[in-house]
Protein backbone atom coordinates (compact mmCIF):
# COMPACT_ATOMS: atom_id res chain seq x y z
CA UNK A 1 0.00 0.00 0.00
CA UNK A 2 1.38 3.26 -0.93
CA UNK A 3 1.51 5.58 2.12
CA UNK A 4 2.83 9.31 2.01
CA UNK A 5 4.57 10.80 5.05
CA UNK A 6 2.62 13.29 7.34
CA UNK A 7 5.21 15.94 7.39
CA UNK A 8 8.93 16.77 5.92
CA UNK A 9 10.06 16.51 9.15
CA UNK A 10 8.80 12.88 10.29
CA UNK A 11 9.79 9.61 9.11
CA UNK A 12 7.78 7.38 10.81
CA UNK A 13 4.13 8.58 11.00
CA UNK A 14 1.01 7.72 9.52
CA UNK A 15 -1.73 10.25 7.65
CA UNK A 16 -5.53 9.01 8.72
CA UNK A 17 -6.96 9.91 5.71
CA UNK A 18 -5.00 6.53 3.88
CA UNK A 19 -6.94 4.70 6.95
CA UNK A 20 -10.04 5.78 5.67
CA UNK A 21 -10.72 8.08 9.22
CA UNK A 22 -11.35 11.67 7.90
CA UNK A 23 -15.03 11.16 7.54
CA UNK A 24 -15.69 8.59 10.42
CA UNK A 25 -13.28 10.18 13.07
CA UNK A 26 -11.35 13.46 12.62
CA UNK A 27 -14.01 15.81 10.49
CA UNK A 28 -16.94 15.13 13.14
CA UNK A 29 -13.93 15.59 15.66
CA UNK A 30 -13.30 19.58 14.33
CA UNK A 31 -16.69 19.93 13.38
CA UNK A 32 -18.72 18.93 16.11
CA UNK A 33 -16.33 19.54 18.88
CA UNK A 34 -12.91 22.02 18.44
CA UNK A 35 -14.71 24.06 16.54
CA UNK A 36 -16.89 26.18 19.14
CA UNK A 37 -13.45 26.05 21.25
CA UNK A 38 -11.34 27.31 18.36
CA UNK A 39 -13.98 29.99 17.73
CA UNK A 40 -13.51 31.46 20.91
CA UNK A 41 -9.61 30.80 21.40
CA UNK A 42 -8.69 32.34 17.57
CA UNK A 43 -11.18 34.15 16.27
CA UNK A 44 -7.97 35.85 14.24
CA UNK A 45 -7.25 32.93 12.96
CA UNK A 46 -10.75 31.85 11.17
CA UNK A 47 -11.03 29.87 14.40
CA UNK A 48 -14.78 29.49 13.81
CA UNK A 49 -14.71 28.14 9.94
CA UNK A 50 -11.98 26.01 10.25
CA UNK A 51 -13.47 24.12 7.04
CA UNK A 52 -10.48 21.13 6.33
CA UNK A 53 -7.34 19.47 8.44
CA UNK A 54 -4.46 17.36 7.70
CA UNK A 55 -4.26 14.68 10.19
CA UNK A 56 -1.89 12.18 11.24
CA UNK A 57 -0.12 10.44 14.09
CA UNK A 58 3.86 10.83 14.60
CA UNK A 59 6.12 8.15 16.54
CA UNK A 60 9.91 8.60 18.08
CA UNK A 61 11.79 5.92 19.38
CA UNK A 62 15.04 5.34 19.83
CA UNK A 63 16.10 3.74 16.69
CA UNK A 64 13.66 6.02 14.45
CA UNK A 65 12.84 9.97 14.77
CA UNK A 66 13.87 10.94 18.45
CA UNK A 67 13.27 14.50 17.87
CA UNK A 68 12.01 17.07 15.57
CA UNK A 69 13.35 20.45 15.19
CA UNK A 70 11.68 23.74 15.12
CA UNK A 71 9.12 24.56 13.13
CA UNK A 72 5.83 25.82 12.09
CA UNK A 73 2.72 23.91 10.52
CA UNK A 74 0.85 24.89 7.62
CA UNK A 75 -2.47 25.27 9.64
CA UNK A 76 -3.77 28.23 11.05
CA UNK A 77 -4.73 26.02 14.66
CA UNK A 78 -3.20 22.87 15.32
CA UNK A 79 -4.36 20.19 18.09
CA UNK A 80 -1.37 18.15 19.34
CA UNK A 81 -2.74 14.72 21.67
CA UNK A 82 -0.11 13.07 23.38
CA UNK A 83 -0.67 9.12 22.92
CA UNK A 84 1.67 8.04 25.64
CA UNK A 85 2.97 4.95 24.80
CA UNK A 86 5.89 5.06 28.03
CA UNK A 87 8.39 7.53 27.43
CA UNK A 88 10.85 10.03 28.63
CA UNK A 89 12.04 13.00 28.17
CA UNK A 90 10.47 14.38 24.75
CA UNK A 91 8.85 17.66 25.56
CA UNK A 92 7.27 20.13 23.65
CA UNK A 93 8.86 23.23 23.16
CA UNK A 94 7.70 26.45 21.87
CA UNK A 95 9.44 30.11 20.79
CA UNK A 96 12.32 31.43 20.81
CA UNK A 97 13.12 31.02 23.95
CA UNK A 98 11.74 26.78 23.63
CA UNK A 99 9.34 27.57 26.67
CA UNK A 100 8.91 23.65 27.45
CA UNK A 101 5.32 21.99 28.26
CA UNK A 102 5.51 18.57 29.98
CA UNK A 103 2.91 16.65 27.69
CA UNK A 104 0.49 14.70 29.64
CA UNK A 105 -0.52 11.13 27.71
CA UNK A 106 -3.81 11.65 26.74
CA UNK A 107 -4.23 15.17 26.91
CA UNK A 108 -4.15 17.34 23.90
CA UNK A 109 -2.83 20.72 23.66
CA UNK A 110 -3.97 23.83 20.95
CA UNK A 111 -1.32 25.93 19.92
CA UNK A 112 -1.15 28.15 16.26
CA UNK A 113 0.16 26.61 13.58
CA UNK A 114 2.20 29.48 13.12
CA UNK A 115 3.67 29.74 16.52
CA UNK A 116 7.85 27.99 16.44
CA UNK A 117 7.39 24.71 17.94
CA UNK A 118 8.76 21.56 18.63
CA UNK A 119 9.73 18.00 19.72
CA UNK A 120 13.06 17.34 22.31
CA UNK A 121 14.94 14.28 21.73
CA UNK A 122 13.09 11.56 23.52
CA UNK A 123 15.50 9.57 26.08
CA UNK A 124 13.71 5.53 26.67
CA UNK A 125 10.61 4.30 25.37
CA UNK A 126 8.01 5.37 21.94
CA UNK A 127 6.71 8.14 22.02
CA UNK A 128 3.39 8.63 19.24
CA UNK A 129 0.85 11.66 19.28
CA UNK A 130 -1.98 12.52 17.25
CA UNK A 131 -1.28 15.86 15.25
CA UNK A 132 -4.03 17.77 13.18
CA UNK A 133 -3.11 20.72 11.36
CA UNK A 134 -6.73 22.58 10.80
CA UNK A 135 -7.40 25.02 8.09
CA UNK A 136 -9.11 27.88 7.31
CA UNK A 137 -9.60 28.76 3.84
CA UNK A 138 -11.35 31.86 4.57
CA UNK A 139 -8.01 32.74 5.88
CA UNK A 140 -5.89 30.96 3.49
CA UNK A 141 -7.19 31.70 0.22
CA UNK A 142 -6.52 35.68 1.19
CA UNK A 143 -2.84 34.78 1.81
CA UNK A 144 -0.56 31.12 1.80
CA UNK A 145 0.48 30.63 5.85
CA UNK A 146 3.55 29.08 4.22
CA UNK A 147 5.03 31.18 1.54
CA UNK A 148 3.15 34.61 2.60
CA UNK A 149 1.21 35.37 -1.25
CA UNK A 150 -1.78 35.14 -2.79
CA UNK A 151 -1.93 31.53 -3.69
CA UNK A 152 -2.90 30.23 -6.98
CA UNK A 153 -5.94 27.58 -6.93
CA UNK A 154 -5.57 24.49 -8.03
CA UNK A 155 -7.59 21.60 -7.95
CA UNK A 156 -6.44 18.85 -5.27
CA UNK A 157 -7.50 15.61 -4.24
CA UNK A 158 -9.15 15.67 -0.49
CA UNK A 159 -8.61 18.59 1.71
CA UNK A 160 -5.37 19.71 -0.33
CA UNK A 161 -3.70 22.08 1.85
CA UNK A 162 -7.54 23.28 2.53
CA UNK A 163 -7.29 26.81 0.28
CA UNK A 164 -10.75 26.31 -1.65
CA UNK A 165 -13.52 26.03 0.14
CA UNK A 166 -15.34 28.68 1.71
CA UNK A 167 -16.94 29.57 4.77
CA UNK A 168 -20.56 29.72 5.42
CA UNK A 169 -19.90 32.22 8.18
CA UNK A 170 -18.29 34.99 8.35
CA UNK A 171 -14.78 35.92 10.17
CA UNK A 172 -16.31 36.13 13.89
CA UNK A 173 -14.86 39.68 15.64
CA UNK A 174 -12.62 38.92 18.16
CA UNK A 175 -13.87 38.37 21.20
CA UNK A 176 -12.83 39.87 24.60
CA UNK A 177 -12.76 36.83 26.93
CA UNK A 178 -12.04 38.91 29.70
CA UNK A 179 -14.79 40.64 29.91
O1 LIG B 1 5.81 15.55 18.15
C1 LIG B 1 5.17 16.51 18.50
O2 LIG B 1 4.64 16.59 19.60
C2 LIG B 1 5.04 17.69 17.56
C3 LIG B 1 4.66 17.31 16.17
C4 LIG B 1 4.51 18.51 15.30
O3 LIG B 1 4.73 19.60 15.69
C5 LIG B 1 4.04 18.36 13.91
O4 LIG B 1 3.96 17.23 13.42
O5 LIG B 1 3.75 19.38 13.28
FE1 LIG C 1 4.21 21.10 14.28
Amino acid sequence: MPKGRPNSMNNYGVLLNELGMDESFITPLREKYLRPITALLYPDLGGACLDSHKAFVVKYSLHEDLDLSSHYDNAEVTLNVSLGKDFTEGNLYFGDFRQEVEHVETQGLLHRGGQIHGALPIASGERWNLIIWMRSSAIRNQLCPMCNQKPQLVEAEGFGDGFTETCEEDVPETVDLCS
